[in-house]
């Protein structure tokens, strides 16, 4: 039996979901892969749908996805005939290639783009009113290729093969109905949501995660990040998912000597804590003032200090984010990054503290490239299917 946010068996490393065995219990109020404790790894998917699909074929590719991946995260094949049982004389239907791999706390998350709502589908009159295009930011950079999508599809698992795997087989089931925008394979979490997690690292090498939104607290999961369905009763239960693709500029972070980089971030790098002192998980005093430079301990362009609630009106996200690395560049450097991820129960959250960054300092050094919001909907009921709640 699972618990909320958490895991239906086998003991974890650090706290961290690692367990091979490790099954996450697919429906519930809220859908899996967002307050549950984050896994190491992740493959997401944006879709559109073809342009012939209509808003029965809609419905019918959510209701396949649904029992594709209510099998898939308890380690099941994604039908009962599988990769080998279905004879010799058709193409399986699962690809196989995790089939000797258990659940590895595989989550699967839905969400729909705004676009999903132009009218296409006879849905117009159920897009919640803040499922609006993301506006431009300063220091934008975002490319068609890895933004927008009318559907999306978070896969997170402790073994890469197994999000892949869930990815390939639910974009095999939508063939002729949506078809893939862009993917993201992202490996190493760089937050957590668990007090039972350690911090990981992104690739700056600074700890990262540690003033999240913790699954832990459901007082702060209710205020920032579920929607409550008075906009569109099909998103009780849900929340708003923003992603975005920024590429770190890593070879001149490199260079960057070690004081200045901890002012940018606003955190030293050792063990995280805020430069006004204390450890790890001490609450930033902006009113420090630095002995040795005479300004605030905590710049006034630090990182944590423009992203900070207190800055912000409040606002809060529930980052979920990953490291990416793919490659070099014609130049020899390194194409990696942030996949940021981040649940909110308002885009607003994520909109006022992005435009906040403008000032940031860690802007020299990063650069969004791509760029979707998505609204999730609630929690799958069992015999139901993922958003049926838009065509009641
Ligand atoms: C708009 C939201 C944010 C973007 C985009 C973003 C990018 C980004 N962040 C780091 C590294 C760190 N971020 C940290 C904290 C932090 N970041 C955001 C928001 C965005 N970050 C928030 C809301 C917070 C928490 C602020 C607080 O309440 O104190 C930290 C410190 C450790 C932590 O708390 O997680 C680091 C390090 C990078 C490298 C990056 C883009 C590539
Ligand atoms: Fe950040």
């Amino acid at each position: 039996v699972g618990v909320a946010g958490g895991f239906a068996a086998g003991a974890a490393q650090d706290g961290a979901p690692s367990g091979t065995d490790l099954a996450v219990p697919f429906h519930g109020k809220h859908q899996a892969g967002i307050a549950t404790t984050v896994q190491q790894h992740l493959y997401f998917a944006s879709f559109d749908m073809t342009s012939t699909a209509d808003r029965e074929d809609l419905r019918a590719l959510l209701a396949d996805w649904t029992d594709a991946a209510a099998r898939m995260t308890t380690g099941r094949e994604v039908s009962p005939e599988g990769a080998v049982g279905g004879g010799p004389y058709k193409p399986p239907d699962d690809t196989g290639e995790a089939l000797d791999l258990a659940a590895n706390a595989l989550t699967i998350t839905f969400g729909f783009g705004p676009t999903l709502f132009d009218g296409r589908f006879g849905l117009a009159g159920r897009r919640p009113k803040e499922l609006v295009e993301l506006p431009s930011f300063a220091f934008d950079l975002l490319e068609d290729r890895f933004s927008g999508g009318d559907l999306c599809i978070q896969a997170c698992a402790n073994d890469p093969q197994v999000a892949v795997h869930a990815i390939r087989n639910l974009s095999r089931i939508a063939f002729g109905r949506a078809q893939v925008r862009w993917t993201q394979l992202g490996y190493g979490r760089t937050s957590t949501t668990s007090k039972a997690q350690s911090t990981p690292r992104n690739l700056f090498g600074f700890k990262d995660g540690t003033a999240n939104i913790f699954s832990d607290d459901t007082s702060d999961l209710a205020a920032s990040v579920w929607t409550d369905g008075s906009d569109q009763s099909w998103m009780a239960g849900g929340t708003y998912l923003v992603a975005r693709k920024i590429q770190m500029l890593i070879e001149s972070w490199d260079r960057v000597r070690l004081e200045e980089q901890e002012a940018i971030i606003g955190r030293d790098k050792g063990q995280g804590a805020p430069l006004s002192g204390g450890t790890e998980f001490s609450e930033p005093d902006f009113d420090v003032v630095s002995t040795k430079a005479g300004g605030p301990a905590i710049p006034e362009t630090a990182h944590v200090r423009l992203a900070h609630p207190d800055r912000n009106g409040g606002a809060r996200l529930l980052r979920r984010g990953y490291n990416y690395v793919e490659g070099n560049n014609d130049l020899g450097q390194l194409n990696a990054g942030l996949f940021f991820l981040a649940f909110s129960r308002s885009p607003l959250q994520f909109i006022t503290i992005q435009r906040s960054l403008a000032g940031d300092a860690l802007n020299e050094y990063i650069r969004h490239i791509g760029s979707a919001l998505f609204a999730v909907p609630g929690g799958v009921r069992p015999g139901g299917s993922v958003g049926d709640g838009l065509f009641t």
